[in-house]
């Protein structure tokens, strides 16, 4: 009898306890036996486990977060830590490690594989979408929900005094986040790393679009959504270029963690579902040093280490549809 362990590691995401859920269940009815170690990559050096039962699975699909803690261990990237891992692995006699998370836990999952024999299978699960290989990650849409929901109240606020917003989402190095959010709720504008060239013609692009706002419609909300690390300074900085430019008042929003909880919109949990049991059947068809992914409706495998090395594109079709809606607006 084979027998699985699941970690979450990295950024927490709305959907991790689903995919947990799926693969206990799909593990129970397989007759396999199936453990949780705690704290991202801590329980690994730790040998911090639980017995994961299907019993246990139950009312967890809605929920955000993840039972098993998640964490960001900086130990884990020596190779001292990895054989601790491995011999913690062997002593439980685990034969196959699920890592849930980002391309930095994938790098881990792919660091302990140079160490330990046993199967090892990445599941993407961040709220960033910056994964290469899989059209989108666990988490993804349901912190696109809260963005928009968010956005949607502060256009409230924004109209009533005519201001203009400047709106930071969450994404660290990619613009999935900001540009969808930006699109599923009418703003003004979106600044993306990934399109971002310089601080002058980022402001001449938006001044530009301001100004034919206030022409066409007079005095006019203007809400910009940015991910967060793009303007150079931070937020505050382009606050204060913004209000000495137009001469009005600007009003900063981080959205921050709110973006990272919440009960999981259905898309999550349904990919959540489909990649953790599809995780179990990669392990019984001898996978190993994969992600499994989902690609136009179909489960990929994709070397891990593929996954972080190319970088994967922003949605050509949404960029297309954000610049031809921006200033096409009769808001
Ligand atoms: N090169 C590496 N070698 C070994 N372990 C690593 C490496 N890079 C990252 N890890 C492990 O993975 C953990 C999570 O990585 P990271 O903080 O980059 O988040 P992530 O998985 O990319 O998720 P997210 O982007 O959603 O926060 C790290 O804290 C560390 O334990
Ligand atoms: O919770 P922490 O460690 O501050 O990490 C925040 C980062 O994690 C993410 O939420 C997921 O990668 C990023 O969008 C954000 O930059």
């Amino acid at each position: 009898m084979k027998k699985i362990a699941v970690l979450t590691s990295g950024g927490d995401a709305p959907g991790m306890n689903a995919c947990i859920r799926a693969i206990v269940l799909t593990c129970e009815r397989l007759k396999l036996k199936a453990y949780g170690y705690l704290h991202g990559y801590n329980g690994l050096l730790q040998q911090h486990y639980k017995k994961l039962e299907a019993k246990d699975m139950h009312n967890l699909i809605q929920r955000g977060g993840t039972v098993l803690h998640s964490a960001r261990c900086l130990e884990f990237k020596t190779p001292e830590a990895a054989v601790v891992a491995a011999k913690n692995l062997n002593e439980l006699e685990i034969d196959a490690l699920i890592v849930i998370g980002g391309d930095g836990s994938f790098r881990g999952a792919h660091h302990l594989s140079q160490h330990w024999q046993g199967q090892v299978i990445g599941l993407p699960g961040t709220i960033d979408n910056d994964i290469y290989g899989t059209d989108a990650t666990i988490g993804y849409y349901t912190a696109i929900e809260t963005a928009v929901s968010s956005i949607d109240k502060v256009r409230d606020t924004a109209d009533a005094f005519e201001r203009i917003f400047l709106i930071e989402v969450m994404g660290r190095h990619a613009g999935f986040i900001a540009l969808n959010a930006a699109l599923a709720s009418a703003s003004d504008h979106v600044i993306v790393p990934e399109l971002f060239e310089t601080t002058e013609k980022a402001l001449a692009a938006m001044l530009e679009e301001l100004q034919y706002r206030r022409d066409n419609h007079g005095s006019v909300s203007y809400i910009i959504v940015i991910a967060e690390n793009v303007w150079p300074g931070g937020l505050g900085a382009l606050v204060s270029e913004l209000e000495q430019r137009t001469g009005s008042e600007v009003r900063p929003v981080i959205l921050g963690h709110v973006q990272r909880g919440g009960s999981p919109v259905p898309q999550d949990r349904i990919l959540a579902s489909k990649l953790g049991s599809h995780a179990i059947q990669a392990i019984i068809d001898g996978q190993t040093g994969v992600m499994i992914g989902e690609c136009n409706g179909e489960p990929v495998a994709v070397p891990l280490e593929q996954t972080w090395a190319q970088q994967k594109p922003l949605e050509p079709f949404c960029v297309e549809a954000m610049s031809q809606l921006v200033n096409a607006t009769t808001d």
